[in-house]
């Protein structure tokens, strides 16, 4: 049976609450302060690489849409994430080369491209969604980087600042759609499921960060490797 709006609405918040990756052990970690520098090292080297695909994903998606707007910010927000890196003490060029990727981030990452090129338009828009539940894993992370880290401060996480501000719009508009296209079972069935394959892919990329860096760590072949990609110390 077609849900009603609201109901189809509270459905997908329900997919958040049950399995958005602010449920990953990874970021209690992360938030808590009980990450090392190479930890977090580890984390901003994976997660740009998700940060340097969202550009692709909107390009494919906007191609289908036929507005080409809306880069601006992408761009922006790949060089917010590389004053963090610097921040925490990796080269930026090292980073933004995404050598040392874990392979499973890379298979994940690709996937969500792949799907929005792919299937069809409201299953696009609807993968994107899980930006309702980013907010609160945002605030979470400025406040708990900010009491347990040195390396973070206002220039450091600008690129979290900056997604509390510009999530809440782009949702909107995104929520709005998927409840006025998915107007059949089918169709809300479609869309929920679309939703759950993007908490997967989020859900394995920490899976796969914690899997290689956290004790017992097990760093595929080729990964990042401690050490590797610092940025050399000024000359003082
Ligand atoms: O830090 C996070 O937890 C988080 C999650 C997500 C998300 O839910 O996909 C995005 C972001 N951040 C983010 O910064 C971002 O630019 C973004 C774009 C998208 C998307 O699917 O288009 N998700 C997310």
């Amino acid at each position: 049976m077609t849900q009603s709006r609201d109901a189809f609405e509270a459905r997908l918040r329900q997919i958040g609450a049950e399995r958005y990756h602010d449920l990953h052990p990874f970021h209690d970690l992360l938030h808590g302060g009980g990450c090392t520098p190479d930890q977090v090292r580890a984390w901003v080297i994976n997660r740009y690489y998700y940060q340097h695909s969202i550009p692709m994903k909107d390009a494919a998606f906007m191609s289908r849409v036929e507005d080409h707007d809306g880069t601006d910010t992408n761009e922006g927000g790949i060089r917010r994430w590389l004053r963090l890196a610097e921040a925490v003490g990796l080269d930026p060029e090292y980073v933004a080369s995404c050598e040392g990727v874990l392979p499973a981030t890379k298979f994940a990452v690709d996937a969500y491209v792949r799907f929005v090129r792919d299937k069809t338009l409201l299953e696009a828009v609807a993968a994107s969604l899980t930006e309702l539940f980013a907010p609160k894993i945002h605030a979470n992370r400025i406040e708990g980087l900010l009491k347990n880290y040195d390396f973070a401060d206002d220039s450091s996480l600008s690129y979290f600042r900056n997604r509390l501000k510009e999530a809440p719009k782009d949702v909107a508009f995104g929520l709005g759609w998927v409840l006025d296209h998915a107007d059949t079972q089918e169709k809300q069935d479609m869309a929920a499921k679309a939703l759950i394959f993007k908490t997967d892919v989020l859900w394995s990329q920490l899976d796969a960060l914690h899997s290689a860096y956290v004790d017992p760590a097990r760093i595929p072949p080729g990964a990042w490797q401690p050490g590797e990609g610092l940025a050399l110390k000024r000359a003082s």
